[in-house]
């Protein structure tokens, strides 16, 4: 049954690990991931996250191609056919940081609700959203702080907003504590996936 699943958290919260593992678990699933890395949309987006002085509002547009790409490319086509779907970041992501970037100046009144605007007229909602939660330390700490993203201090309002997300969007986001152990992590994950999947192929909803 056509699934997409995304896998949302902070820089370091150990999505990438989670989406590797998954692979042997459900190898006929497409994975995914944003920003892509097969696209001259998503080089422009990496060309721009290397880029301390990029616009914040053109960088907003850049992952939003990408996404709109990404859709169009291999998103859609994977769920017409009926396939599963598991992406390693998705819109969520560009609500909470490009959300957290863009409040840093007062260019846009409501942020995270303007690039929410901005993806509703084409974009897919996922089926579920796992949310691999984990304080912006050790975040920071994991991912290495790499790029301009990667700050404890910035790393604490995209989580503001992830949280945000997670309430507003409970009906899709299930929250899993990524302080645990990878293979405590994993196990979380793959009980959500497959009691969702089973879910929705029962068509039960509890
Ligand atoms: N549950 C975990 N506990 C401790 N370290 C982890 C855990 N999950 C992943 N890591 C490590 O943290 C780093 C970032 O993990 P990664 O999966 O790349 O995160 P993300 O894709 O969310 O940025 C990697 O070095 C990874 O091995
Ligand atoms: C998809 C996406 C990523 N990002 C940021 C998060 C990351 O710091 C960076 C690159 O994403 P990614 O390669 O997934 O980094 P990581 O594996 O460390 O989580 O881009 C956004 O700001 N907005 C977005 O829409």
């Amino acid at each position: 049954m056509a699934t997409l699943v995304t896998l949302e958290g902070l820089d370091g919260s150990g999505k990438t690990t989670v989406w590797e593992a998954l692979q042997n678990t459900y190898p006929d699933a497409v994975f995914t991931r944003e920003p892509t890395n097969d696209s001259w949309y998503g080089d422009a987006v990496y060309r721009s996250i290397k880029d301390d002085d990029a616009d914040s509002l053109a960088e907003l547009f850049l992952y939003t191609a990408d996404h709109a790409d990404h859709l169009s490319r291999t998103i859609e086509p994977a769920l017409e056919r009926g396939d599963l779907v598991i992406s390693d970041r998705y819109a969520d992501s560009r609500y909470a940081y490009q959300g957290a970037t863009l409040a840093e100046t007062d260019r846009i009144a409501e942020p995270l609700e303007y690039v929410v605007d901005v993806h509703e007229p084409f974009s897919v909602v996922p089926d579920l959203t796992i949310y691999l939660d984990l304080d912006p330390e050790t975040a920071a700490r994991r991912a290495g702080s790499t790029n301009k993203f990667e700050r404890a201090e910035y790393l604490e309002s995209v989580r503001e907003n992830y949280e945000l997300l997670s309430e507003r969007y409970a009906d899709r986001f299930v929250r899993v504590d990524a302080t645990q152990s990878p293979d405590a992590v994993l196990e979380e994950v793959q009980t959500v996936l497959a009691t969702a999947l089973e879910e929705q192929s029962t068509g039960t909803n509890s």
